[in-house]
């Protein structure tokens, strides 16, 4: 079996001034103790040299919230993933579903970014999830699938060798509303069979994420199930107090999986 270190991720989202998001940073990397848990932060891409000048010497690892597909050129208004790597990032979060949702970003462009950003040394955190409308229609398989294959269509399984997904169901983004923990693992199975029905061993490796609306209260009930490998965290990322909680309840659950 398989030893998938936690990652935990929070995202920023359009959030903080030069001074709060240095704040902020200095409080999460003061509070890293453990090393069974990956942490990262995703800061918007004009708060990334600031951040950088405070975690490049700690353990806390940096990411973006998104990338172009484009190496370079006319494309007014994008951020490269060599100017990325520039910057200290490893991570790139990909197709989040306000993305998605907001700037018309379909599941074939995602893809193509996964593979732009991969070539630069980056890895994707590919984000996936259905929205209350396709669960309530039974449609959560079809569309996880679907998110997943556009990816395996253009890079081949290979491509989820240096890759993270993130299951975050659009419902429970920012509401309050947590998948349970059962719900959660159901999805998280389906996304490790489906990569595994390709290549057991990626499967295997593969970290699933899970994200929407994860706490410190309720962290730890999602992370001990077997498939999910930590979160990306949005609003209880930008308090370093319940960012760094939710990494306790990480740490706390490693090797006590349900599995
Ligand atoms: O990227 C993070 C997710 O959108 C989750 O956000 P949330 O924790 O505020 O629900």
């Amino acid at each position: 079996m398989v030893n998938r270190q936690p990652l935990i991720a929070g995202n920023w989202k359009l959030n903080g001034s030069r001074s709060s998001v240095v704040a902020l940073a200095k409080a999460v990397a003061a509070g890293v103790t453990s090393p069974v848990v990956e942490v990262l932060i995703c800061p918007t891409s004009v708060h990334l040299a600031d951040v950088l000048g405070v975690v490049g010497n700690s353990p806390v690892h940096l990411g973006a919230q998104n990338c172009s597909d484009a190496i370079s050129g006319a494309f007014t208004g994008e951020v490269s993933a060599e100017m990325l790597v520039e910057f200290g990032c490893e991570y790139v979060i990909l197709g989040h579903s306000e993305r998605r949702a907001m700037f018309h970003e379909d599941s074939a462009l995602v893809a193509a970014k996964c593979l732009t950003v991969q070539k630069a040394g980056l890895t994707p955190i590919l984000c996936v999830g259905e929205t209350l409308e396709q669960r309530e229609a039974g449609q959560v398989e079809e569309v996880i699938a679907g998110q997943l294959d556009a990816l395996l269509d253009a890079g081949g399984v290979d491509s989820f060798r240096q890759l993270v997904v993130a299951y975050e169901p659009v419902w429970a983004i920012g509401t309050g509303k947590t998948a349970s923990p059962e719900e959660a693992q159901a999805v998280h199975a389906l996304i490790r069979e489906r990569i595994s029905s390709h290549d057991a061993a990626i499967g295997e490796a593969l970290r699933v994420l899970y994200g929407g609306s994860v706490k410190a209260d309720n962290a730890a009930s999602l992370f001990s199930q077997a498939d999910i490998d930590g979160g990306l965290i949005g609003g209880a990322a930008l308090d370093a107090a319940s960012f760094l909680a939710i990494c306790e309840a990480a740490a706390s659950t490693v090797g006590s999986s349900a599995a």
